[in-house]
């Protein structure tokens, strides 16, 4: 179960933020809570007749510059303090992109992988049934995130579409691209961060040849994240996944790791060409770039001092608790902050939502430039921000989103009030 401290922890980061810049208070008070969060109870009928229930929620956080928009996680252990939490992130994301967005996330109580593919439909179908009246293309905006993929958005796009008698592609993204996806939204998540180490390269103190990576938590964003590093000639030294972690210090085998996920086993039974070793252990290997891409608080004050890596290139969301993240500090460990570093993934769904509402799709190419260019342009703010004010750069990120939230709030007028 997740820290159910976890949107206070959060919220940290934002005062932390505003200590750098001149801020009205009302617009901190806005952002300290979440808009509105719906829950309800999903009654699926299961294969073998049965009927099984599953809590879920919907939050739409901060809807200021935008539409809400995120991802919906199917996992064992979400609760609604994580949904709403993964959904202010999203609201800070979308700031530091400048996307036309405010931040949603949803999430099912469930362990998928315990449900046949027919029951998993069906679970799809009830959360869009469920939260049809707060989702919508111009309201709140779904996507793909833990344990959910383009299968499951396509589903639930379907049944949006059948629910309002026509279609509707853009009340969700990350659909497949036979129901309007996009080009480039699969390995987007990695691509965002990998374009923005990238660019950093020099800045960060990085080598140019026989960069060594390790990657925690290979599923969408830690799979693209591999293959796009090796494709640069960098060694993955290790990986993880829910059930374990492997190593080897000449580089992994990564088409090994990558055919044994594909067939739905885990990567300690890959033929990978290394050894076994524990979760800690991978979180404390000598390397240059550790990608956390699984859950939040993984790196927490109790391993943050292990850490060897020089750069922590946050996929994940919320890997690293705000304890640990004064450790990394103190140790000259430089974190690119999620809501920067993963970004690439809200940042395709948004060229998504725009190309299914002008009816007209882009090359591979076209998502690939616009997205470089937004993340090298946002990169070298946040850089500038953290280095002309002397702070990290998740401070400087926040701070940034902090800028862009503030005036878009003040830019409603002082006299609205909302309701929940
Ligand atoms: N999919 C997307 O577009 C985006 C995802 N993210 C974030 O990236 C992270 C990963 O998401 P996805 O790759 O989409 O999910 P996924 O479901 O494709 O993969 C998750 C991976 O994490 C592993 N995992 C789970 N618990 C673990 C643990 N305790 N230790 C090590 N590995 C563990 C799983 O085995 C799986 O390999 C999440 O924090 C998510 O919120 C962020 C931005 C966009
Ligand atoms: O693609 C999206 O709209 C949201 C992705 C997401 O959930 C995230 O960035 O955490």
């Amino acid at each position: 179960m997740s820290n159910p401290d976890i949107l206070q922890a959060a919220l940290t980061r934002l005062d932390d933020a505003a200590r750098h810049v001149q801020i009205d208070s009302d617009v901190l008070e806005k952002l300290k809570y979440p808009r509105e969060t719906m829950k309800v109870r999903l009654l699926i009928r299961m294969d073998d007749g049965s009927r099984k229930s599953f809590l879920a929620w919907r939050c739409r956080y901060d809807d200021t510059r935008g539409p809400t928009k995120g991802g919906i996680r199917f996992h064992p252990e979400s609760t609604a303090e994580e949904v709403e939490t993964l959904a202010f992130w999203m609201t800070v994301k979308c700031a530091v992109t400048n996307l036309p967005y405010g931040g949603g996330k949803g999430a099912v109580r469930v362990d998928p992988k315990s449900l046949s593919k027919a029951e998993l439909e069906r679970l799809s179908r009830a959360y869009v049934q469920a939260f049809a009246s707060i989702i919508g293309p111009d309201r709140d905006i779904p996507a793909p995130d833990v344990y959910t993929n383009a299968m499951i958005m396509g589903w639930m796009s379907d049944e949006y579409s059948t629910i309002r008698g026509e279609p509707h592609p853009g009340v969700i993204t990350g659909k497949p691209i036979a129901l309007g996806g996009s080009l480039g939204r699969d390995d987007a998540t990695a691509r965002g961060g990998f374009y923005l180490v990238g660019h950093l390269t020099e800045r960060l103190g990085l080598p140019t040849e026989g960069l060594r990576v390790v990657v925690q938590g290979f599923g969408n964003a830690g799979q693209h994240a591999a293959r796009l590093f090796r494709s640069i000639g960098a060694k993955i030294i290790g990986v993880s996944d829910s059930r374990g972690a492997v190593y080897a210090s000449g580089g992994l085998d990564l088409d090994a790791l990558l055919a044994a996920k594909n067939q739905g086993r885990s990567v300690l039974d890959a033929e990978h060409g290394g050894k076994a070793i524990s979760a800690d252990e991978l979180i404390g290997l000598e390397t240059d770039v550790l990608v956390p891409s699984a859950m939040e608080d993984m790196i927490h004050e109790g391993n943050a001092n292990t850490v060897k890596a020089r750069v922590v290139l946050e996929l994940a969301n919320g890997p690293i608790t705000p304890a640990a993240d004064e450790i990394l500090a103190k140790k000259g460990v430089i974190v690119l902050p999620d809501i920067l570093a993963n970004a690439g993934g809200v940042t395709v769904s948004y060229f998504e939502w725009v190309q299914n509402r002008q009816g007209y799709y882009w090359t591979l190419d076209e998502v690939h430039t616009r997205l470089k260019t937004i993340i090298e342009r946002e990169g070298d703010v946040v850089w500038n921000i953290a280095r002309d004010k002397d702070v990290t750069l998740r401070t400087a990120a926040y701070i940034h989103a902090l800028n862009r939230l503030a005036t878009a709030i003040e830019a409603h007028g002082t006299q609205q009030f909302f309701t929940s």
